[in-house]
């Protein structure tokens, strides 16, 4: 029996962006499955917009992507553990834990980063970052679009505050940061005024 490779690809998601499709694309030939984590509460206390936006931006996210070799599921988890622990932040090492008891024996999990997390000084602060590279091992992919989530929260605020002619051009930008359904779904709600 050929054992399934599972790749964990965790993120704030804040918004889900045209980088994180890149990294998906650069991961995908190497997994049977990507699953899509989307962070419930931050290890580095990262501010992010509630859990629910995120997953309806990511629904619409997995429906924009391409046809990829590799099976996408978006994966809830770090809202369940934090259910059950609301007092302290979901560490990637608990959810490849209870990821890996899940799927194994069939399967081997891998944690998927950017070059930013790979970085050895930020590498070393996440929780148990040795056991994770010995237990799992991670795949790191590069930034090969300078596309952030950053960025196109940024650029969200612009377009909210700018005059009609204007708002045009900054349509334009955020159509290459962001996937249509995404792009769509933010505007129709508002979201990322402030
Ligand atoms: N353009 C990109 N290319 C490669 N990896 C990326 C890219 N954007 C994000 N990643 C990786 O995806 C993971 C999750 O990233 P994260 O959600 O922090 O995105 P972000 O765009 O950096 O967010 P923010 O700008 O809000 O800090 C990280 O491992 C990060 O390195
Ligand atoms: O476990 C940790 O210590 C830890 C520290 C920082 C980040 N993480 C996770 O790493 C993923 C990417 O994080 P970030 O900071 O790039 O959004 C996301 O799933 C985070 O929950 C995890």
């Amino acid at each position: 029996m050929t054992q399934d490779s599972i790749g964990v690809f965790g993120s704030a998601f804040n918004p889900p962006t045209c980088g994180h499709l890149d990294a998906i694309k650069q991961a995908a030939p190497h997994f049977t499955t990507i699953l899509l984590l989307p962070a419930a509460a931050h290890a580095f206390n990262k501010q992010m917009l509630d859990f629910h936006s995120r997953l309806a931006l990511l629904k619409c996210f997995v429906k924009d992507l391409p046809k990829l070799s590799c099976k996408i599921e978006i994966c809830g988890i770090e809202q369940d553990m934090l259910s059950n622990h609301p007092q302290k932040p979901v560490y990637t090492y608990d959810v490849l834990k209870l990821l890996s008891e899940q799927y194994a024996p069939s399967a081997k999990v891998q944690f998927i980063l950017g070059p930013d997390n790979a970085k050895p000084e930020i590498w070393q602060k996440f929780y148990k970052a040795d056991e994770i590279k010995q237990q799992w091992g991670t795949f790191v992919v590069q930034e090969q679009e300078a596309v952030r989530s950053t960025l196109a929260r940024e650029k969200l605020q612009s377009f909210y505050k700018a005059e009609d002619e204007k708002r045009t051009h900054i349509h334009q930008q955020l159509s290459k940061i962001l996937t249509p359904g995404v792009l769509h779904y933010i505007q129709q709600h508002q979201l990322y005024q402030a």
